[in-house]
């Protein structure tokens, strides 16, 4: 795939860029390493005045980073406005926490192991690799960035190739932050690149957030390395929904779930299971107000739904809904591409899906629902867990038994009780099964890039 920005609304070429050649790779890597021998020794008071003034430029340079947002991959202008301001809460929360997050942990008594003191020391681990996708082409980066800087890592981005100017965004931002020449570097290249990369001694880790395929190259290569990695790879979020629910919130966070970044986020919820009871009742609802939406230009604020990022992400999106239609499945509203420019698709219902048909187990990267109706609380859960992920879920319901019951059997990483899966930096984000593995944000995002080392001291 080129590396170019295409105005999805239009599916124009609005700017190429060549991709770097090896010798141009090797060059960043180089400079990568050797900015990290320095910058390992920089102090958190130091890092976090540059991360402030980085969070400072992003939050006075919004709109600009919301246009990029908007132009390379289509989301609304609204919405990627509140992705650039989302980074800098991201880089703001780790300029302030980084210290604490890392700071040693003593051995209360180290007689226990015969020494006269005894910790566990976080040191950063060197030059990491970011696999990053396009649809939160500056939050799923600032994710990884943040908490990799300030821990002591210094980062290398190969960003998906049609968010170019994104890219360059954050490592210029970064860089008028006050982040030293290679502390975080874009390297404009094709996939076919990274292999070398991560087998490269100076990268010592990866992190990944993107599809299965993709997860499964890079875990396999640094795998084979033994190098640490990180990934996050998609999802098939249950939204569950049983009769004591508040029908009016569920329904409207129902619709904001499943349209999110025009359908293209990995915690969307993409599998609506709805208690026999209500079924009809959430269907009707749930079926109006996704027809009321408006499809459109993105940088119009009347609309509520742009394009999908790229042309085979629409055809992939067509073909397991075109797949569900043939094997018998009902379109409740949507299903049918707009005519003309851009790569539009509206907001779409689905049911009487069976087990059979594609739709059943693989991730819909679009504005697509799939409506299933469980007798109970153990054909719902049965339902939620029937997929080969396990990013986000969401249940909604006002019987405190049934709270414990999803709490406790909804298997994945993230269960929102009454509410939409979010990502906050306060918060662990991450999935089980196929949805990957590692944690990203919190303490827990900051530390999978460090060294935990053990000293012992007689
Ligand atoms: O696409 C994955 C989820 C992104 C987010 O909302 O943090």
């Amino acid at each position: 795939m080129a590396i170019a920005t295409i105005n999805p609304a239009t599916g124009t070429t609005v700017r190429t860029f060549p991709e770097l050649t090896e010798a141009e790779v090797e060059q960043k890597i180089g400079v990568a390493h050797e900015r990290w021998r320095t910058y390992r020794l920089t102090g958190f008071d130091e890092r976090a005045e540059c991360m402030r003034a980085a969070a400072d430029l992003v939050e006075k340079e919004v709109d600009h980073a919301a246009q990029l947002m908007s132009t390379e991959m289509g989301k609304t202008l609204a919405s990627a406005h509140g992705e650039a301001l989302k980074c800098a809460h991201g880089m703001r929360y780790y300029a302030d926490h980084a210290a604490e997050f890392l700071a040693d942990e003593v051995l209360a008594d180290p007689s226990q192991v015969g020494a006269e003191r005894a910790l566990g020391r976080y040191q950063p681990l060197g030059v990491v690799l970011a696999a990053m996708p396009w649809n939160f082409p500056m939050w799923q980066v600032m994710r990884f960035a943040a908490p990799a800087l300030m821990a002591g890592n210094v980062g290398l981005l190969k960003h998906a190739s049609n968010v170019p100017q994104c890219a360059l965004y954050l490592e210029d931002v970064l860089r008028r932050g006050g982040f030293a020449e290679g502390c975080f570097q874009a390297l404009l290249i094709s996939s076919g690149k990274v292999e070398a990369i991560l087998r490269d001694p100076r990268v010592v880790a990866a992190t990944l957030t993107g599809s299965e395929p993709a997860g499964r190259s890079v875990a396999a290569i640094c795998g084979d390395e033994v190098k640490h990695t990180v990934l996050e790879l998609g999802g098939s979020d249950p939204f569950v929904v049983m009769p004591s629910a508040d029908l009016d919130r569920a329904v409207a966070t129902a619709v904001d779930a499943r349209v999110q970044n025009n359908g293209q986020s990995c915690i969307a919820a993409k599998r609506f299971i709805v208690h026999t009871d209500i079924y009809d009742a959430f269907t009707e609802q749930f079926v109006a107000r996704m027809r009321e939406l408006t499809v459109g230009d993105p940088f119009d604020p009347a609309t509520d739904v742009g394009p999908l990022a790229t042309e085979q992400g629409r055809a992939d999106v067509e073909e397991l809904v075109d797949d569900a239609i043939a094997a018998g499945a009902t379109v409740l509203c949507g299903g049918r591409r707009p005519d003309g420019a851009g790569w539009f698709y509206p907001p779409t219902i689905i049911a009487d899906i069976t087990r059979d048909m594609r739709i059943f187990a693989e991730e819909v990267f679009g504005p697509v629902a799939s409506l299933y109706r469980a007798a109970d609380i153990e054909e719902a859960l049965e339902i939620a867990n029937a997929t080969t992920f396990g990013l986000g879920s969401n249940a909604w319901t006002n019987d405190k038994t049934e709270k414990e019951r999803f709490m406790a059997d909804l298997y994945a990483g993230q269960v929102f009780i009454n509410g939409k899966t979010t990502s906050y930096p306060e918060l662990p984000f991450g999935g089980v099964k196929r949805s990957g593995y590692g944690r990203e944000l919190s303490t827990h995002g900051i530390r999978e890039f460090c060294n935990l080392k053990t000293i012992w001291m007689g």
